[in-house]
């Protein structure tokens, strides 16, 4: 059984109280780092075991921003100790590394983004992702005025997070509905956008309404540029598996009394979208910016081919 705060952690993951696809991953390392620290086991496969029944937990969550899955495999994979100590020790190191490699990525990403934002620009969000406002507070530190145009993001609207904290870093903002973004698209820059997962063929997986933005985008010859740390890699569709889109509650989209009003209604919330490479101008990772066509060298470089979970159950 996993410790409280493991199950905790894996609530406000499922709640979205915990969203974003790096933060999620931040938090997942940070409940197996508790989960290691508090652990009682006696001897090594005791331990091994209430390690991957925690990453098993927090796994079940949310299957689309593979940042999960990785950071679970970054601190299981081939677990090493003769002891329980060791073994503790090892996890540790990896899940406090993990954690500071995060912080360090998101910093370098925000460095390079920036690069791409001149003084004056306008750009337009959708969501709320951690990787691209890193590059927007990179700008604004470098003295560039920068100005936004922020879709809403229904149903959770992240975008009001996304309002908040660009106002913190003092860039003006403007809230449109998401429908009204090929409208405001002239007077846009660049759009701007994060990524829960990335395949192998350089196609995007983010929030629900990134692909039609991206071809709205397209029809206005605006780029569109993608702020994704290499922990979105999704190493699985190198061996040909797909990314699997969450589907939420219907809860989310329609009241109950207003679904009973209308009637008979089937309601459908993918709460993620695939932008295929060719809708995507650049992916701004922490080691640079590549075409979406090249991330697969870089994903062979980091991940190789994996195809095992460290956190199943041996047979
Ligand atoms: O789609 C979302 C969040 O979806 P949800 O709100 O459903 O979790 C974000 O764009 C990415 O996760 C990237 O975020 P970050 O750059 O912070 O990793």
């Amino acid at each position: 059984m996993p410790i409280e705060e493991v199950e905790e952690t894996a609530e406000a993951i499922e709640t979205m109280e915990i969203r974003g696809a790096a933060t999620i991953a931040g938090a997942a390392a940070a409940a197996l780092e508790s989960q290691a620290a508090a652990s009682e086991a006696t001897d090594p496969e005791a331990f091994e075991a209430e390690l991957r029944a925690a990453a098993r937990t927090l796994y079940q969550t949310r299957p689309t921003a593979v940042s999960l899955p990785n950071a679970l495999r970054f601190v299981l994979q081939d677990l090493e100790g003769a002891t329980v100590e060791e073994l503790r020790e090892t996890v540790l190191t990896r899940t406090r590394k993990f954690r500071a490699d995060l912080e360090h990525a998101q910093e370098r990403l925000g460095r390079i983004g920036a690069n791409r934002l001149r003084d004056g620009d306008v750009i337009m969000t959708h969501c709320h992702s951690t990787d691209a406002l890193a590059t927007v507070e990179h700008a604004v530190d470098a003295g560039k005025d920068i100005e936004a145009i922020v879709k809403e993001t229904r149903p959770r609207n992240q975008g009001h997070i996304t309002a908040q904290r660009l106002r913190e870093l003092g860039v003006p903002v403007t809230l449109i509905v998401d429908s009204a973004a090929h409208r405001y698209l002239n007077d846009v820059d660049h759009v701007l956008v994060g990524a829960d997962s990335i395949a192998a063929d350089g196609s995007v997986i983010n929030k629900i309404g990134t692909s039609g933005l991206a071809v709205n985008a397209r029809d206005r010859g605006t780029p569109i540029v993608v702020a994704a740390q290499t922990i979105k890699l999704h190493p699985g569709t190198l061996t040909g598996h797909t990314v699997e889109i969450e589907m939420r509650a219907e809860s989310e989209v329609i009241s109950k009394a207003d679904r009973e009003k209308i009637g008979e209604i089937t309601v459908k919330n993918p709460a993620f979208d695939v932008t295929p490479p060719r809708h995507v101008d650049a992916i701004i990772t922490e080691r640079g910016q590549y075409p979406p066509e090249s991330i697969v060298s870089l994903m062979r470089e980091l991940y190789g081919d994996v195809d095992e979970e460290p956190w199943a159950e041996p047979n």
